[in-house]
């Protein structure tokens, strides 16, 4: 490897599963150290987040001496997630994460409170579902009062990690469009809704600019970044990814994690009052419409563990329908639902149950697509693949198969890391994290032509879907 060029600065995305950490050489993008550990999620999906930063430190252990001579850092995280901190900035509770759908009823009279889901979207830029971290709050409030009662902060999970580097209490606008609290509109705070649920602006942190910085890494024991390197706004995961492609207006993405997501940027501020489409800020200027799974990776892995089979290990056809909404489900909007699985014979083969469960994750995906993509979209446009799912080949050939598009996989693998070191890089360099990012070419990488598209699959999944209504509504 040849001696990096420029300032080295340090990308973190912390998600649902892991904290993985990279060192990247702001000039050229060349990823000059790595370092990942793992999350315990609790069945009830929440997470200690004393663990994310643990994670953190020992992720950037794993990095070795590169990220002493780190100039910035910047950290992209899971969305939504409320995280609930005390007087001395420790946690009241365990964080209540995105793909916890406990609060569906707050979420319901959320909704209809304020007006009703075209109310929402315009002023919100999205109709929340119950990932969304206005509806977890009241949720904390009506459950657990002494707890709500104890909050002296509400952070994102990234705002707590730049809080616990720098010490300040900072955001981006595209991390905080998730909450539910955040206009779109207005591009701030909403006075009402948060009158309505009892939560001070007073306990949430200041919204900043893209290419300001939070502050500086302060001293602390045991963190292997120097003190006083730069540290970056972060933003969401999803925000990050999209900067970490360099992503230009149009352009779909398709990202295969513990969340399945698709989106684009976009210059128009999204409003869908179907629900359907989140109307997110990018980490920038522009907007991020989005549409997000509950059950990607997780479900088909556990089919496939089920069975006892590879997770590669498919087979076509066999006419089963598998809507694997394991976790209840928000795209679509089924928080109560669980899986379901019809059309078994006695020949059916196990690999072809884990087929259509790769099936029915992607085709929840690939339906939301064309109310992401607004009118200045090329139809023909290639998917870029990325997330953990998109090193599989089985996540690619069905959404080949489902999607009739061309689809390019990046080789950068690490895309909301790269995106959090493009907003460092910014930083230190003074220009636009998506053009570090262009530089970068993180967006290439090897392209699968368009197949035809699978209309008798797309058919037998749509007519599963309305038919089971009922019961995938049942509480
Ligand atoms: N080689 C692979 N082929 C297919 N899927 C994979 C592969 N490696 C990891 N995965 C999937 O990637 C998922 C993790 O993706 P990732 O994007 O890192 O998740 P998250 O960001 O939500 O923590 C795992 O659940 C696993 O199913
Ligand atoms: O809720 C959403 C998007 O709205 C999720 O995409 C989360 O941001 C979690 O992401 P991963 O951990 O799956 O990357």
């Amino acid at each position: 490897m040849a001696a990096p060029e420029g300032p080295l600065v340090v990308g973190v995305d912390s998600s649902t599963q892991s904290t993985k950490a990279l060192v990247v050489d702001a000039a050229t993008g060349e990823v000059v150290a790595r370092g990942q550990a793992p999350h315990t999620v609790s069945p009830e999906h929440e997470s200690d987040p004393e663990q994310w930063w643990q994670a953190l430190r020992q992720a950037l252990e794993q990095c070795g001496p590169a990220v002493h001579r780190a100039a910035a850092v910047s950290v992209g995280g899971q969305q939504h997630g409320l995280v609930t901190l005390d007087g001395r900035g420790r946690p009241v509770r365990p964080a209540l994460l995105w793909n916890d759908v406990r609060s569906a009823p707050q979420r319901d009279r959320l909704v209809a409170e304020l007006g009703g889901p075209k109310a929402w979207a315009e002023r919100f830029g999205s109709v929340p579902a119950a990932s969304f971290t206005v509806t977890k709050w009241q949720w904390l409030r009506e459950n657990e009062p002494e707890a709500a009662a104890a909050v002296k902060a509400v952070r994102l999970p990234h705002d707590y990690l730049t809080e616990r580097l720098s010490g300040q209490g900072a955001t981006d606008r595209g991390d905080a469009s998730g909450t539910g609290w955040w206009s779109t509109a207005d591009q701030a705070y909403d006075q009402e809704i948060l009158g309505k649920v009892g939560l001070s602006p007073e306990l949430l942190p200041r919204v900043l600019g893209h290419g300001e910085a939070a502050g500086t890494v302060r001293p602390q024991e045991g963190l292997p970044l120097p003190q006083g390197t730069l540290v970056a706004t972060g933003t969401g995961d999803n925000m990050a990814a999209a900067l970490g492609l360099g992503l230009r207006p149009g352009r779909p993405v398709l990202s295969l994690g513990t969340s399945g997501t698709v989106y684009a940027v976009s210059t128009r501020r999204p409003a869908d009052p179907t629900g359907t489409v989140a109307g997110f800020a990018d980490a920038r200027t522009d907007w991020l419409p989005l549409a997000c799974t509950l059950n990607c990776t997780l479900a088909v892995d556990r089919v496939a563990a089920l069975f006892g089979l590879d997770r590669e290990a498919v087979e076509p056809g066999g006419g089963v329908t598998v809507l694997p909404f394991l976790d209840g489900e928000r795209t679509p909007n089924l928080p109560y639902a669980s899986g379901t699985l019809t059309g078994l014979r006695h020949d059916t083969g196990a690999g072809q149950i884990l087929q259509a469960t790769y099936d029915g994750a992607v085709y929840a995906l690939l339906a939301a697509l064309d109310l992401v993509l607004d009118e200045d979209a090329e139809p023909d446009a290639p998917i870029l693949l990325i997330g953990g799912g998109a090193k599989g080949t089985a996540w690619r050939e069905t959404v080949r198969r489902l999607s009739g598009r061309p689809v390019v996989v990046p080789r950068a693998q690490e895309l909301v890391a790269l995106g959090a070191a493009a907003q460092a890089a910014a930083l230190v360099l003074g220009e636009d994290a998506a053009a570090v990012a262009r530089r970068w070419s993180t967006a290439e990488g090897p392209s699968y032509e368009a197949v035809e598209r699978d209309e008798e699959a797309l058919t037998r999944l749509a007519a599963t879907l309305s038919d089971a209504d009922t019961l995938l509504r049942r509480h």
